[in-house]
């Protein structure tokens, strides 16, 4: 199988392809980015790391030939065959993030910038016929929505990725109740950014059900806005979340490869909503079972008034900024 990741030079794109390259070493892989000197070093070395699994020191039993890991300038004619031969893409093409731009709110420093390289990739893509597409460059709510209206792909081809602030949760709500993080269940929807909505009224540990004050989920709710930002600012502009990023994003598209989720265990993903919850002409996370192709299925949770309402406030934020 093949994925095509798009902003494979980046520090987001290339460590989503390092982990797809780790958890199925039989993968095909083709990293686009305009900075080509950058990705063909980052191929080499990645093609070197796979060498590691034909001695002894690597994998005990090998199924398959190591995938072939390859290159190409997006902005050069890239032409059809690396998104015909993809059997999923994940965009991680963005405009570098500056210096000053570190703070809470920075996702939306390169939105301008980046609504214009999604309208390119969109009218690249268009151009082949629809493949599920995780969408991770920011702010990805929004690079999402640009990407489906300008591909011209069914609105189901494409979800943006927000699964990082579902990851941060576990593990603050974990430490507050002494529960293991994979014990923790507390989805997210809205807004990747300060418009997240995280589904309080469905959140247990161990299958328990979890309660917390309104000021408790103010504090657990500051914690997940605010602590991408904490590592952005230790680790420089040029590095932020890749661990939790890369992670997530690579699991995410081994599912699609897999042939996507059970109905019992959606996954909260942004998708262009037509009508459900009551929203439309706007993108955000909602609970989604997956198949081969992206999302199968919208599903239509019960909320609470308040997550109802942190649902509105993030589809007017995010309809606001497109314009
Ligand atoms: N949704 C999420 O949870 C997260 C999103 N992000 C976002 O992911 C994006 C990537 O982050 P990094 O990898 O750290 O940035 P980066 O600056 O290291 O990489 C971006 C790459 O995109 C490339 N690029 C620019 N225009 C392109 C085009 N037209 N086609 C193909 N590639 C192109 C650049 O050359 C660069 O290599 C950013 O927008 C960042 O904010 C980062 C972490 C988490
Ligand atoms: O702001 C960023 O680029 C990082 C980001 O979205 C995250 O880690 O959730």
């Amino acid at each position: 199988m093949n994925v095509l990741v798009v902003g494979g030079g980046g520090t987001i794109g290339i460590t989503t392809a390092y982990t797809l390259a780790v958890d199925r070493p039989g993968l095909d892989i083709t990293l686009a980015d305009p900075r080509t000197e950058v990705t063909d070093a980052h191929a080499t070395d990645l093609r070197h790391s796979q060498c590691h699994a034909s001695h002894a020191i690597g994998r005990p039993a090998f199924e398959d030939r190591p995938g072939t890991i390859s290159t190409v300038d997006p902005t050069d004619e890239p032409g059809q065959a690396a998104l015909e031969a993809a059997d999923a893409v994940v965009v991680t093409a963005s405009e570098p993030r500056s210096m000053d731009n570190l703070k809470r709110g920075g996702r939306l420093a390169v939105l301008e910038r980046n609504l214009e390289i999604a309208a390119d990739l969109g009218e690249w893509f268009g151009a082949s016929g629809p493949t599920p597409t995780v969408v991770v460059a920011n702010p990805s709510d929004r690079v999402t929505h640009r990407l489906w209206e300008a591909s011209g792909w069914p609105r189901s081809s494409f979800v943006g990725y927000s699964l990082s602030e579902t990851a941060r949760l576990a593990d603050e709500l974990a430490r507050r109740t002494d529960a293991a993080p994979d014990e923790i269940y507390c989805p997210i929807l809205g807004e990747h950014g300060e418009h997240m909505v995280p589904v309080f009224s469905r959140a247990t540990a161990a299958g328990e059900a979890l309660s917390f004050s309104s000021g408790e989920r103010q504090a657990i709710l500051d914690y997940v806005r605010q602590v991408p930002y904490d590592v952005i600012d230790k680790r420089g502009a040029d590095d932020s979340s890749r661990w939790v990023t890369g992670r997530g994003a690579a699991l995410l598209v081994s599912r699609l490869l897999a042939g996507g989720t059970d109905r019992n265990d959606p996954v909260c993903l942004a998708t262009p909503l037509d009508g459900e919850y009551g929203l439309e002409d706007v993108t955000l996370s909602v609970p989604v079972v997956l198949d081969s192709d992206g999302v199968a299925e919208i599903l239509e949770w019960e909320l609470t008034d308040e997550e109802r309402r942190g649902l509105e406030d993030a589809a007017d934020a995010i309809r606001s900024s497109l314009g």
